[in-house]
This record gives C-alpha cells, sequence and structure tokens, in this order.
C-alpha cells in the first residue's frame, strides 16, 4: 500500500515555505551570477538523454529540500509498492504494471502471488510473429491479397499513446499505412474509409474494456463497411483483431479470439502504449523497433527504481513541478518538443498527466487544501514562438516549459537544424534573462528614437526574465530513446502523485460525462420537447432538434 501522508505538514515542505520567501527575492540570472558550477550542479544524464534543470528558480537549498520531501513523503517506500506490484490503485484494487510490460530483464513480477511474465512474454511473442505476418504480405486478405493499411480504432490510452509514438517513430516506418479513427464523430471514420480497400484494410479495435461507446460504435460502422464493401462474415477474421482485456465481449463482437491480443487490469489505458494496445506501433515500425521502445522504457524503469533521488530525472522533474505548482501557484505545464516527429507529444502527456493527477481528494478520501495535477499543454517549436510564446515571456502567469529537442536530425536538411536548435536555446535564454529597460533603452536608441519615444515604447519592450524552463537534450530521436523518454514523464507523474498524496490511477472524473450522455441519448429520439433537465440544458437539446 501507498504511504498517506500529507506534504504539507512535513518538517521539509515548512523550510521550503520560509526558503520559498528567501530564493524569491532573487532571479535565475543572480543565481547563475552566484554560481559558477550552475549548469555542472543542476544538470544530469542518463544515457544519451541531458536533463539540464539550472534555469529554475532554485539553489542548493531548495534542491536539497525537495529532496527531503520526496523522503518524508516515503516516496522510495511507494516506488518499492509499484514495482512489487502492491494493489497501489487502490480505488480500483488494482496492481500498476506498465512497468512489467517493458521488462525485458524478464525478473518475476507477481500479482496476486502469480508471476505475470510469461502472460506478458506470450503476447509479445503472438504480436511479433503478427506483425512480421502482415509486413512481410504473407498474411492475405479475403482476396488473397496483401493488407496494405492499418485502421487502429480505439480513443484515449488505446489512441493516443500509439498516435503520439507512431508519428514521433514515422522516419522508422515501413511500407503499411497507418490509420487512427478516435473520435465517435461520424467524420473520423468516414473520411478515414473514404480512401480505403476493404480487400486489404486490417482493422485493430483497440480498447481495455471493450465497452467503449466510441470505438464500439466505430468498430461496428467499420464492419458494418467492411460487409458493404464485399467481404462475408467468415472474412471478418482476417479483418478484424482485438487488443482488449476483454475476450467475452471480442468474440460477442465477432473478431475470433484467436486475433485477439491480450493485456490485463494492471495496466492502465494511458499507460498502455507498451501492452497489445502498441500493435499498431508494431506494425508501423516493425517488432524489433517496438522492442527497442520497450528496451528504452526499461532502461528509464530501472534508473527511476535505483538511481539515488539527487540524480534521478523523473524524481528531479517531479519535484521541480511540485515547487512550482504550489509554491508559485503555477497552474500550467508546457511541453515544448523541438521536433516534429514529437508533434503529438505534448497531447499524449495531457492525458497522461491530467487524468492521472486532476484530482481533489487524498488518498485518505479528503479534499486537499493544495493544488495538485497542473494543466499541461503544448505545441513544436517553433511554431509556438510564433503562436504562444508572447504569454510565456511577457504575460502574467508563470509558466514553466520543459524544452525538449533531439541533437541529431533525422532530416539533416541544409542549415535547418541548427537553425531550429538555436532558437530552442536562444528562448531559454531569453526567457530567463529578459531585457531589462536599460538595455531596450540603448536598443532603441541605436535604432534613433527620441527620448521621449524611449520613454513612451521601453515598458513594452522590457522582459521581465526568471521565467523556469528544463531543457531536455535527446542525442537523437531512436525508438529506445523515445521509449526513454516516455518512462521518464509517466514516472514523473507517479512522483507528482506521491507527494500529493493522491491516487494517480484511477479515472472516476471521466465517468459521469459518459453516464450523462446514456441518459440523454435515447432522449434525442423523436420530436417531443425535452423538458427533465436545467433549462439550458433542456434549451440546447430542444434547439438542436428543431435544427436537425
Ligand atoms: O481502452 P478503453 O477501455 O476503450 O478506454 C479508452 C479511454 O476511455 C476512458 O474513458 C478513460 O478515460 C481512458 O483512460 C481510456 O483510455
Amino acid at each position: 500500500m501507498l504511504p498517506k501522508i500529507n506534504f504539507t505538514e512535513t518538517e521539509a515542505y515548512k523550510y521550503l515555505a520560509d526558503h520559498f520567501v528567501d530564493i524569491n527575492q532573487k532571479s535565475i540570472k543572480d543565481l547563475f551570477a552566484e554560481d559558477a558550477n550552475r549548469f555542472t550542479k543542476f544538470s544530469v544524464f542518463f544515457e544519451d538523454i541531458l536533463l539540464d534543470y539550472s534555469k529554475n528558480r532554485i539553489n542548493d537549498e531548495t534542491f536539497a529540500l525537495l529532496i527531503q520531501l520526496a523522503r518524508e513523503c516515503k516516496l522510495g517506500e511507494a516506488i518499492k509498492a509499484m514495482y512489487n506490484g502492491d494493489k497501489i490503485n487502490e480505488t480500483e484494487d488494482r496492481s500498476v504494471l506498465h512497468i512489467a510490460l517493458r521488462n525485458l530483464s524478464n525478473t518475476p513480477i507477481s500479482v496476486d502471488g502469480k508471476d505475470v511474465m510469461p502472460d506478458v512474454n506470450a503476447v509479445l511473442a503472438k504480436m511479433e510473429k503478427f506483425s512480421n505476418n502482415i509486413i512481410s504480405g504473407e498474411w492475405k486478405g479475403y482476396t488473397g491479397k496483401p493488407i496494405t493499411d492499418i485502421v487502429n480504432i480505439g480513443i484515449g490510452g488505446s489512441d493516443l499513446g500509439p498516435v503520439m509514438v507512431t508519428e514521433a517513430l514515422k522516419h522508422y516506418k515501413n511500407h503499411l499505412n497507418i490509420h487512427f479513427v478516435s473520435n465517435i464523430d461520424g467524420t473520423h471514420i468516414a473520411e478515414t474509409l473514404a480512401g480505403l480497400n476493404a480487400e486489404t484494410t486490417l482493422f485493430l479495435v483497440a480498447s481495455k474494456t471493450f465497452t467503449t461507446q466510441e470505438t464500439m460504435t466505430n468498430a461496428h460502422s467499420a464492419r458494418t463497411w467492411f460487409l458493404e464493401k464485399g467481404g462475408i462474415e467468415d472474412d471478418i477474421a482476417k479483418h478484424f483483431a482485438a487488443l482488449s482485456t476483454n475476450a467475452k465481449d471480442v468474440s460477442a463482437f465477432g473478431i475470433d479470439t484467436e486475433n485477439m491480443f491480450e493485456f490485463w487490469d494492471w495496466v492502465g489505458g494511458r499507460y498502455s502504449l507498451w501492452s497489445a494496445i502498441g500493435l499498431s506501433i508494431s506494425l508501423s515500425i516493425g517488432f524489433d523497433n517496438f522492442k527497442e521502445l520497450l528496451a528504452g522504457a526499461h532502461a528509464t524503469d530501472n534508473h527511476f527504481k535505483t538511481a539515488e533521488f539527487e540524480n534521478n530525472l523523473p524524481v528531479i522533474l517531479g519535484l521541480l513541478g511540485v515547487w512550482y505548482i504550489n509554491f508559485y501557484n503555477a497552474e500550467t505545464q508546457v511541453i515544448l518538443p523541438y521536433d516534429q516527429y514529437m508533434h503529438r507529444f505534448a497531447a499524449y502527456f495531457q492525458q497522461g498527466d491530467m487524468e492521472s493527477n486532476g484530482k481533489h481528494v487524498d488518498r485518505n478520501g479528503n479534499d486537499v487544501d493544495y493544488e495538485t495535477g497542473p494543466i499541461i499543454w503544448g505545441e513544436p517549436g517553433t511554431n509556438g514562438q510564433h503562436a504562444f510564446y508572447q504569454l510565456i515571456h511577457q504575460g502574467t502567469r508563470i509558466i514553466p516549459a520543459d524544452f525538449i529537442a533531439p541533437a541529431q536530425s533525422l532530416n539533416p536538411l541544409g542549415d535547418h537544424h541548427p537553425i531550429l536548435l538555436s532558437n530552442f536555446f536562444a528562448q531559454t535564454e531569453a526567457l530567463m534573462n529578459g531585457k531589462t529597460e536599460e538595455e531596450v533603452s540603448s536598443e532603441l536608441k541605436k535604432d534613433g528614437k527620441t527620448e521621449e519615444e524611449i520613454v513612451k515604447l521601453a515598458p513594452f519592450k522590457v522582459f521581465e526574465g526568471n521565467r523556469p524552463t528544463n531543457s531536455i537534450l535527446l542525442k537523437k530521436i531512436t525508438p529506445y530513446t523515445l521509449g526513454s523518454l516516455v518512462a521518464l514523464y509517466e514516472h514523473k507523474i507517479f512522483v507528482q502523485g506521491v507527494i500529493w498524496n493522491i491516487f494517480s490511477f484511477d479515472q472516476w472524473g471521466v465517468e459521469l460525462g459518459k453516464q450523462l450522455a446514456k441518459k440523454i441519448l435515447p432522449e434525442l429520439e423523436g420530436n417531443g420537447k425535452v423538458s427533465s433537465h436545467d433549462s439550458s440544458t433542456n434549451g440546447l437539446i430542444n434547439q438542436y432538434k428543431s435544427w436537425r
């Protein structure tokens, strides 16, 4: 079981609260001026990943106190509990073992006294065989043609992970075309199917529960399309596979359980890309590359489990987040990958982080009196620079930012990559140093402005600076390094959940809307006026009925 400690009652928290008042007098720029070793001190390597966290509002004392906070909150025990297979997802009475899915060391991991590794390995072997058969063209569709297009039908964790990874690793992809359908809006599946040939299309119905309304509706529409296009019931086995924990509903849908790739209730949806849910990844980049992804994540898992907190990347990132959220009242965390392939990375961790730590009740069942999960957002650089960076530089809010970039481009074209990275480095420098009134005035003077013009313009051109950033520099985006990076962010979420004393692995907050939608759906039938809700909901439903 997880320790249940209110972090605001720890010694470290009290010291941090006092220390906050002191350190807040200084800017990050001052802290650099005070300490020539700052970069060496506040940066850490993990294999081919460098985390530079020196451009933060911290000094030695802050860092030591944050580490003390982690110790007082018994983070070490919590990590052990997860790796041991303890049922740390207490509200669902489940273990949390995405680490087992990538446990390539194959050390036994038990749930209810049973080692899960043989089952994990069996599914991986099945995925390997299946991927090889599809990619090689050995697997034939109902008219004897090889598969050319894969359509993954899933939503949330059964969509975002595979989308993010197949995009991030597009450079490594083979000839198969991979499509993703998630939205219940008929447009999504209609637009996807429009260009496809049923004879050469394989559908992966990806759903942990196999009951999710969006996915099941889309899957039924795909089935109808397939049958309309000339396939018959008996051909479904060649064109539909299921990725699920629910064998009963998979066969009720008409998918041969031979074509079912299983996973287990100890895999959270938003942590499932490493499981059978990753089949679209394995099909897109080949099983060997998928295994590399797992290997990279496994390396991070070992790092998280064994590295001292002081050198432990997920611990450091997690604690820095707590520092800003709980002491500086930062409301959001922006993730800025300077890599076009990683364009869905922030969206992926929007679910990963916000669904995990968006909770206001602690592990004792009490309302918390502190902030928990931040709002996660972001877009790839440099696009963001020309859109929303204005607010990060000169807005009223503090927005901690993670900058991520590979040192080596997968498309080394002319000067593109040095230009891209010069922007990365410049932005973190600008956010830290800002621009003083003096600097602004002398620039304006050089531009030939009059004294009067300078006085008028200067306030708008000043940058306060002192805006915190983490820089994550990777040698290169490979399946391995991406796996490591994703696992790093996953464990960061875990660290914060432990400090905040919340349950990070349930998601009750998504249920209410689903329940109400089920109640409203039958009310949308017929033209009768609806009056069972508040006046706003009634008004909207009735207007919809009159306009449709
Ligand atoms: O994989 P499924 O069971 O279809 O679930 C898909 C998604 O929907 C749920 O509502 C949860 O919010 C997500 O955590 C989950 O990933």
